[in-house]
């Protein structure tokens, strides 16, 4: 069984799939707390679903693409079996995961959305740098950027650990703390090979809505 605290459909928000119809499941629980988490409603609670009640609660929807998130998706040892029944079942997988837990034990197939937390999260020390030896070319690195302390440093980890001569590297600014408009200046101004994203469920549905 696992823990889950909201299925629903909608867009895909972020990454390079942005604007897609996907279908959400956020598993309930966090092994961290960075300072500007949307999503602290995942923390605790949540319904007890097996992979079945799962895979029957999406396929009315009838859209192929799922993401699984969180809260922390990996802290549940059942992610895993969800992770191949949604495979087998022809859906294309998306994992989004915080980057602080093993990832070699994820199917080849699923395609990794991982952060690297910056200092304004206050969870920098939690990283770890050896998931990005499991990265493949279909997976994702995502920097959420607080402000300019945080994007020097996540410039600095591009550099050091070559991230985006690997896969592609997601900028994303902390929603309503940081603009849009100075991270992508910044961006342009040092000719960094990222993708500049924002959570584009925000703008549409407003930062308060849940479900979205
Ligand atoms: C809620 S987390 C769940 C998955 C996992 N715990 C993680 O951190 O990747 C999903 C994504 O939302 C991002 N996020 C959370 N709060 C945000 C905010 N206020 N502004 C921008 N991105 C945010 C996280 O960094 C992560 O990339
Ligand atoms: N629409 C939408 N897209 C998303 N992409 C990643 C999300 C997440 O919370 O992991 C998310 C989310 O919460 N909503
Ligand atoms: S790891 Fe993800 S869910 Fe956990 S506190 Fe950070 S942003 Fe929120
Ligand atoms: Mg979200």
């Amino acid at each position: 069984m696992l823990k889950v605290t909201e299925i629903f459909k909608s867009i895909q928000g972020e990454s390079t799939r942005t604007g897609l119809p996907c279908l959400f499941v956020r598993l309930t629980g966090c092994n961290l707390r960075c300072t500007w988490c949307d999503t602290e409603y995942a923390f605790y609670g949540g319904t007890a679903m097996s992979v079945e009640d799962i895979l029957n609660a999406l396929a009315p929807h009838k859209v192929s693409l799922v993401e699984i998130t969180g809260g922390e998706p990996l802290l549940q040892d059942a992610v895993y079996p969800l992770m191949q029944a949604l495979l087998d079942g022809g859906y294309t997988v998306m994992l989004e995961t915080g980057g602080s837990l093993p990832l070699d034990k994820v199917p080849a197939a699923v395609i990794k959305i991982v952060d690297v937390k910056c200092p304004g999260s206050g969870e920098v020390l939690q990283n770890r740098y050896d998931n990005l030896e499991c990265l493949q070319p279909h997976d994702e690195v995502k920097f959420v950027i607080a402000d300019r302390t945080d994007y020097e440093w996540s410039r600095n980890a591009l550099q050091q650990y070559g991230i985006d001569k690997k896969v592609q590297v997601l900028f994303s600014p902390v929603y309503d703390k940081l603009p849009l408009k100075d991270l992508t200046e910044w961006v342009l101004e040092d000719g960094l090979l990222v993708r500049v994203q924002t959570q584009l469920h925000k703008w549409i549905w407003g930062e308060d809505a849940i479900g979205v």
